[in-house]
């Protein structure tokens, strides 16, 4: 990455000056998933020159390739007045996007897991609010700005992610006959209680024998092998807070917890309960995501608030979380899913898409700005 690094000493003072100037301007630009101004997260802004040339690198701690072309015209916007005159006037501007994902230490983690850099949960309070439907775009959205992603599907009652994903039937391999290999499917790696089910698996598990089973397919996965770790392994859990929930958020550490909900009184009650379980065993809730928030009429293009509006955002601000984004109630999210290709994989460059990739882009920049402020909480300067 520091290709363009060059000796400073040969260059003029005029412009070393000029080109700290620029990376001062840089500093001030917003970061869009988190709404700080770079200089005020982890990021690395690289400013070189060589040949009447400005080199500029940007390195965010989330995946956001489909962000490059966006944040090369703010760059260039934010140099120009720079770069119409003085030292560095009429020179040519070359400008790249980066993205290095940090990982949520979990030094005590089972052996599989270690490679894992961040393991996110998403949960609801209540069954039905497309909890599973958020969780399968959010991993292949991941993917699509560039993580390497995993899926488990922890929903042990009705394990969905195999027709969501079009694997239904797939058994996974087994090696040293202790491990699973996780199915590959559009993407990413994913594994589900649904590939391991036959006709004899009873459909209701009782408590204990299901929390197990989940902590075994959860530890026994060959998520990563020795040289490629996974960014991102993306837990679809069970609806509800009860223990099974509980004891998956402890025995793992969890980077974060993205909570679905829909507008319904009842559904935000019960996400409010999801929001303070995860608070209770101190897993960091990334935000809310409201799904089903408005109907477009497919005739008339109409888009009406069947649910009511802003519940996501109220229980955002009174729980001191973000809402990550917002869902239509959309025949085509349903029609994608089940026909296993996800509005994600089905229309990449589609408006649902645009949504699923920027909650991920917004959840993936909290996991970020938590890991580095645990890295840096005795550098925080207070002003
Ligand atoms: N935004 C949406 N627009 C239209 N249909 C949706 C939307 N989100 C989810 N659905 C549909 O709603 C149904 C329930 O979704 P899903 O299975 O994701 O919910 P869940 O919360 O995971 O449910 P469970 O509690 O059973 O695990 C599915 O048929 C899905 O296709």
């Amino acid at each position: 990455m520091s290709d363009h690094h060059h000796d400073h000493e040969e260059l003029s003072k005029e412009v070393q000056a000029e080109l700290e100037r620029l990376a001062e301007c840089l500093g001030q630009l917003q970061d869009p998933a988190s709404g700080l101004p770079l200089d005020q997260l982890d990021a690395d802004i690289e400013v070189g020159y060589e040949d009447d040339t400005v080199y500029v690198g940007i390195t965010l701690g989330y995946p956001c390739a489909s962000q490059e072309v966006h944040w090369r015209k703010r760059v260039t916007e934010a140099c120009e007045p720079l770069m119409k005159s003085g030292p560095l006037g009429g020179h040519g501007l070359q400008f790249e996007l980066f993205s290095d994902i940090p990982a949520t230490s979990s030094a005590n983690a089972p052996e599989p897991l270690r490679g894992v850099k961040n393991i996110v949960a998403v949960a609801s309070g209540k069954g039905g609010v497309g909890k599973s439907t958020t969780a399968v775009n959010l991993a292949l959205a991941l993917a699509a700005e560039g993580a390497r992603v995993g899926l488990l599907d922890a929903d042990i009652y009705g394990p969905s992610l195999p027709t969501m994903l079009g694997t239904e039937g797939v058994r996974p391999h087994v090696k040293e006959q202790k491990f699973f290999v996780p199915v590959d499917a559009l993407g990413i790696e994913t594994m589900s209680l649904g590939y391991l089910m036959t006709e004899d698996t009873p459909a209701v598990w009782r408590g204990p024998m299901a929390s197990g089973a989940l902590n075994q397919i959860l530890t026994q996965t060959l998520w990563c092998d020795a040289k490629e770790e996974l960014d991102y392994l993306i837990v679809d859990m069970p609806p509800g807070t009860g223990d099974i929930q509980l004891t998956l958020a402890q025995k793992t550490t969890l980077a974060g917890a993205v909570i679905v909900t829909t507008p319904q009184d009842l559904a935000l009650k019960d996400a409010i309960k999801g929001v303070e379980m995860f608070r209770k065993v101190s897993v960091p809730v990334l935000g809310i995501v409201e799904n089903m928030a408005l109907h477009t009429c497919s005739k008339c293009g109409h888009s009406e608030p069947i649910f009511g509006i802003g519940g996501g955002e109220r229980i955002a601000e009174e729980y001191d979380t973000h809402l990550l984004g917002e869902l239509p109630l959309a025949q085509k999210i349903r029609a994608d899913i089940d026909s296993g290709r996800p509005s994600v994989t089905a229309d990449p460059e589609g408006e649902i898409a645009g949504f699923y990739r920027e909650i991920a882009r917004k959840a993936a920049a909290q996991v970020w700005l938590n890991a580095s402020s645990d890295e840096e909480l005795p550098e925080i300067e207070i002003s």
